[in-house]
């Protein structure tokens, strides 16, 4: 046999890749053909995948950030309201128009209830995280639970102390790095602001990430931390979570639930102790507790997988929301750096409101109506936004403009492409807070804007996200006048990092500052 000489000259451990490489082109093959029958059965509009080899979009990711192809196949069928494809050997449809979003993620909530990062049913942590929780009426009780942890209110009066404590600590540390003549990294200011508010804040932990980095920290940040591995995780929890055998690529990782378990049992001893009701998530937490046992919290087992799964729901935000406020921080500072015009706006906002409220420093009352600000955070949430996909899986079989989808069908928004569509956004490229204005804000912009999500499953910490954020970038901008100092321009798809499941900019995010004349506070 000839033709087959060359192989036979190969050295045997080239079998082994060969072999496996061979046995899975046939298995894209298989799972290509066999949706593709399907989608065109069910008159699903489609991209042909090429044979073998899946969709040439995705090969540049891990290089460029995945929204870039997402983006190419939005913009490239503009004729369509959905489109089916893949990336690498998962299909998705992805839906563009903004009244298809709102039928599948609001009204057919019930029938596409699972989320991307839908965990595994014997996951018992994860099912009570809110963004992971596949049992509809588990998570449906889980989010009226935490109901009173959204609501802003809870850092009126006295409790806003503590948030006045990190803006106090962040111009301190901007002074300094001022002083020395080194440049702001905004990611970094933002990652410890809003640790240090959400830990104080929820579960009375008295922490100071400029001066200590607590096991924590150093475990949220690498939850969040772009690379090949937490992609692959991201990966895993999508695709392959009912695997037992890749249950060390759990996206939250056992670490992390560790460390979390003891500090929760720590904090909630000594709430026990102290006997003063705080109405925060420690005590939210000694009622389930009371509730479900009736028994004092005395050992690690008192603290349940339902607990730890709350827990995380606030503290990492089901995932998104720390990361969230990092990004949106650093994205609104760096814009406004390039916009002096919106910082003197924000800044003169800031005096009539603090003057409006006889007040002489930041608090609840005058953060809460700094109305300009939150339009600028609002523009940057839509030039920004900091997902790359939003999913829905179908949990049912069921039809939506002439199509029927089968149960396991997955669907897929791309907020950044909506935002920056201009059927929606005029000149959407374009930092314009006063499209958000009350004014200007018509429906049309309100069914296209996605930086929180849609439908049932939105973010439901986006107030208590933009009271942090507004006490951060408004006491800054105030106290300081902020300059480019990396970014000279205002960055795009290309600037994200590619190997994250986030729109995470890829280098630090560096501006320089002037102090301003301010009065007393
Ligand atoms: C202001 C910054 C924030 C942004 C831009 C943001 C964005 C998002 C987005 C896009 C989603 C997915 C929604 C969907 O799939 O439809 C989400 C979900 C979620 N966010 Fe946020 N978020 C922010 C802050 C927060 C904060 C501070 C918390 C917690 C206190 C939080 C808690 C959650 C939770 C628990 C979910 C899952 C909801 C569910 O599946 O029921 N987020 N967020």
């Amino acid at each position: 046999m000839d033709f087959l000489e060359p192989l036979s000259s190969l050295p045997a451990l080239l079998y082994v890749p060969l072999l496996v490489g061979s046995l899975c082109l046939v298995f894209n093959y298989l799972v290509y053909s066999r949706r593709v029958a399907e989608w065109r059965k069910s008159k699903i509009p489609f991209l042909e995948p090429s044979f073998l080899i899946g969709h040439k979009y995705f090969w540049s990711v891990g290089s460029n950030s995945a929204v870039v192809p997402i983006d190419r196949i939005y913009r490239e069928n503009k004729d369509k309201d959905l489109v089916a494809f893949f990336i690498a050997t998962m299909p998705v449809v992805l839906v563009r128009s903004p009244a298809l979003i709102k039928q599948i993620f609001a009204k057919q909530f019930d029938k596409a209830f699972e989320t991307g990062l839908a965990a595994s049913h014997n996951d018992k942590i994860a099912q009570h995280t809110l963004t992971q929780s596949t049992d509809k009426d588990v998570w449906k009780s889980d989010r009226n639970k935490l109901s009173p942890m959204f609501a802003t209110a809870r850092f009126s009066g006295e409790r806003f102390a503590k948030i006045r404590t990190q803006i106090t600590r962040m111009w301190t540390h901007v002074g300094e790095a001022h002083l020395q003549g080194r440049p702001i990294n905004m990611k970094q200011v933002a990652l410890n602001f809003s640790f240090d508010s959400m830990f104080n804040s929820f579960i009375d932990l008295d922490t100071n990430s400029y001066e200590k980095k607590e096991e924590l920290l150093t475990l949220s940040e690498s939850l969040f931390e772009p690379g090949w591995c937490r992609l692959l995780s991201f990966f895993a929890q999508t695709r392959l979570k009912e695997i037992p055998a890749l249950e060390a690529f759990k996206f939250i990782p056992q670490t992390f639930i560790d460390s979390l378990r003891s500090v929760l049992q720590k904090q909630m001893y000594q709430r026990r102790l102290d006997g003063n009701n705080k109405n925060d998530l420690i005590d939210l937490l000694i009622g389930l507790n009371d509730q479900d046992q009736d028994k004092k919290v005395n050992s690690e087992m008192d603290v349940t997988n339902e607990m730890i799964g709350l827990a995380l729901s606030i503290l990492s935000g089901g995932i998104p929301g720390m990361r969230s406020i990092v990004t949106l921080a650093s994205s609104t500072v760096h814009i406004l750096s390039l916009h002096s015009e919106h910082q003197e706006r924000i800044r003169q906002e800031v005096e009539e409101v603090m003057k409006k409220h006889n007040a002489t420093e930041f608090t609840y009352e005058v953060v809460r109506d700094l109305q300009f600000l939150e339009q600028c955070l609002r523009e940057t949430a839509r030039l920004y936004p900091n997902n790359v996909a939003l999913m829905r899986v179908c949990t049912e079989d069921f039809m939506i403009a002439d199509h029927s989808f089968k149960k396991g069908e997955r669907f897929m928004v791309s907020p950044y492409s909506v935002h920056r569509d201009p059927a929606y956004f005029e000149n959407p490229n374009e930092f314009d807070p006063d499209r958000f204005s009350p004014r200007n804000r018509d429906n049309r912009v309100v069914d296209a804007f996605l930086g929180f999500g849609k439908g049932p499953r939105k973010c439901p910490g986006n107030n208590v996200g933009f009271l942090l954020l507004s006490a951060l970038v408004g006491s800054l901008v105030h106290k300081y006048q902020v300059r480019p100092h990396s970014h000279m321009k205002q960055m795009d798809a290309y600037d994200f990092h590619a190997r994250t499941a986030f729109t995470v900019h890829k280098d630090d995010v560096l501006v320089d500052v002037v102090p301003r004349e301010v009065r007393a506070y």
